[in-house]
C-alpha cells in the first residue's frame, strides 16, 4: 500500500489557467466538492479522474473542475483561439461553402415548413417588413417575395455566401422586394424596424451552436413592439431509450472479436464514444421506453439572452416497456403562430414520429446500461449550461432516479452525467 501511496504523491502536479470562472452557481455535479476559481487563477492539477472533471488545487484549496474550462499555460503557445469565444472565423467560414447550404435545402420537411408559414401569412404578410436572420441562401426571403408582397425583406447573412445570395435574388426577379446585407444581424444597421423576424436558428439539442442570441439581441432592436417572431416559440424533448444497435457497435464489440476478449478496452470506449453526446442519431419510435416529455419550453417574445446561461427542466417518466435503459434521446420543435388573430400555427417536429430531419435525434449514453420494468418511475431534471468561454458549446447535466415498481424495497437507483457539447 506503501508504495501506491508513494505513486501517487510522486504524480508532479501539472499547471494550468483557467480561462473560464466557476462560481459556487455554476456547480455541475452535486455531493462532491468543486473548487471555485476565476478567469486567469494557476490551478495546479493533481489527477484526472475523468476527461470532463479534473482533482486540482487553487489558493490551498482542493475540488473537482471543470477540465473543459482549464488550459495548459506554456508561453510559446499562442493560443489565439482563445480571442474569439465565438470561433466565427471557423463558424461563419463553414456557412461560406455550399456544404452546409445543401443539406439545409435538402431537408424537405424544414424547408417545406418555412414555406408553408409564408404561404398560410402570406395575405397578411402583404406590405410587412421582414427581416431574415441569417439567410444563407435566402430561401426564407425568396419564398416572402414570391408567395407574398411585402414591402421589404432585409435578408441579413454574415457569411461570404452573402455575394452569391445577392445574385439568387436577382435571378429569380426579387431584387425590387429583397435587399442582402453582409454582416452580423447584431452589429448591422436596418433603415427601419420590421413587423416580422423570420430565423432558422436551431442547432443540435435546439441551442447547440447559439444562434439564438443573434436572434434575440436582434429582435430587442429591430422588431417593433407587437412584431412576430418566427418560431414563436421552440421546445426540447427528452425520452429515455434503448440503443441496442449503438451499444453493441461501441462497447459489445469488445467482448469477443475474432474469438478473441478485448474487454479491457471497454473502459476505453465508454470514454470515447460515451461522454459526448451523440448528434444525427436515428431513434426508431420503438426504441423510446416512454412517452416524451417537453423538458424546457421557450418563449421567442419574452426570451432573455441572460435566460441561455442556464436553462433547467425536469422530466417525470413511467416507462411503457421493459427493456434496457442506454440511454436519453433529445429533439425539438418549434412553432409558428398566425400573423392572423387566431389563424392555424405552423409546427415543426424533429422527433422520431414525424419526417426525418437533418438535424435527427441527440444521444446521451449512460455509462452503465440499466434493466428497467414496465411502470418503473424514471424521473429527475436537465440541465443545460452554457459554456462560460466557448459560447456556442454548452454542457448537458442529466440527473435522475428509478424507482422499479417491481422490487418490494423501494429501491432507487440514483445517476448523474454530464455531456460536454463540445468543450
Ligand atoms: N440553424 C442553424 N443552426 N443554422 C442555419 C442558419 C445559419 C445561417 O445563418 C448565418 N448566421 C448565423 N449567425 C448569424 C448572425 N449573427 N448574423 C448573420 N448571419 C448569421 C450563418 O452564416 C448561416 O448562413
Amino acid at each position: 500500500m506503501e508504495a501506491e501511496k508513494e505513486d501517487e504523491e510522486d504524480a508532479s502536479p501539472e499547471e494550468f489557467v483557467a480561462f473560464g470562472s466557476a462560481t459556487e452557481h455554476t456547480h455541475f455535479i452535486t455531493c462532491v466538492p468543486q473548487l471555485s476559481f476565476s478567469s486567469g487563477d494557476k490551478l495546479l492539477v493533481h489527477a484526472k479522474p475523468s476527461a470532463a472533471w479534473w482533482w486540482a488545487e487553487v489558493r490551498g484549496v482542493i475540488g473537482y473542475v471543470p477540465a473543459s474550462y482549464l488550459r495548459q499555460d506554456t508561453a510559446e503557445e499562442e493560443d489565439t483561439s482563445i480571442e474569439d469565444p465565438w470561433q466565427d472565423e471557423e463558424y461563419f467560414g463553414s456557412y461560406g461553402t455550399l456544404k452546409l447550404h445543401l443539406e439545409m435545402l435538402s431537408d424537405r420537411s424544414r424547408t417545406e415548413t418555412y414555406r408553408q408559414v409564408v404561404l398560410r401569412n402570406s395575405a397578411s404578410l402583404k406590405n410587412k417588413a421582414v427581416m431574415d436572420l441569417g439567410c444563407g441562401t435566402g430561401i426564407i426571403s425568396l419564398f416572402c417575395a414570391q408567395l407574398a408582397q411585402p414591402s421589404v425583406v432585409y435578408a441579413v447573412e454574415a457569411s461570404s455566401m452573402a455575394e452569391y445570395t445577392k445574385q439568387l435574388v436577382k435571378q429569380n426577379g426579387c431584387e425590387e422586394v429583397v435587399t442582402v446585407l453582409q454582416g452580423r444581424a447584431e452589429e448591422l444597421e436596418l433603415p427601419e424596424q420590421v413587423d416580422v423576424l423570420v430565423s432558422e436558428w436551431m442547432g443540435n439539442c435546439l441551442l447547440f451552436e447559439f444562434m439564438v442570441e443573434s436572434v434575440l439581441l436582434a429582435r430587442d432592436r429591430w422588431l417593433r413592439d407587437g412584431g412576430v417572431m418566427w418560431p414563436s416559440a421552440a421546445a426540447l424533448t427528452l425520452v429515455p431509450c434503448r440503443a441496442d444497435r449503438y451499444y453493441a457497435e461501441k462497447m459489445s464489440f469488445w467482448e469477443r472479436p475474432y474469438g478473441l476478449d478485448f474487454t479491457p478496452l471497454q473502459p476505453l470506449a465508454q470514454q470515447e464514444f460515451f461522454t459526448k453526446p451523440k448528434f444525427s442519431h436515428h431513434l426508431e419510435p420503438e426504441d423510446c421506453l416512454a412517452v416524451s416529455c417537453d423538458v424546457i419550453c421557450l418563449d421567442m417574445h419574452t426570451l432573455q439572452v441572460s435566460d441561455l446561461e442556464e436553462m433547467k427542466g425536469e422530466f417525470h417518466f413511467c416507462m411503457e416497456k421493459s427493456g434496457i435503459f442506454h440511454g436519453f434521446t433529445a429533439w425539438f420543435t418549434v412553432q409558428f403562430e398566425s400573423l392572423e388573430m387566431g389563424g392555424a400555427t405552423v409546427k415543426l417536429n424533429t422527433g422520431p414520429d414525424s419526417e426525418p430531419t437533418h438535424w435527427k435525434q441527440t444521444l446521451f449514453m449512460l455509462d452503465r446500461p440499466v434493466s428497467v420494468n414496465v411502470g418503473d418511475i424514471l424521473s429527475g431534471t436537465v440541465t443545460l449550461h452554457r459554456n462560460p468561454v466557448w459560447r456556442r458549446h454548452m454542457t448537458v447535466a442529466l440527473h435522475w432516479n428509478i424507482n422499479n415498481s417491481k422490487s418490494d424495497a423501494d429501491s432507487c437507483q440514483v445517476g448523474t452525467k454530464s455531456f460536454p457539447m463540445w468543450r
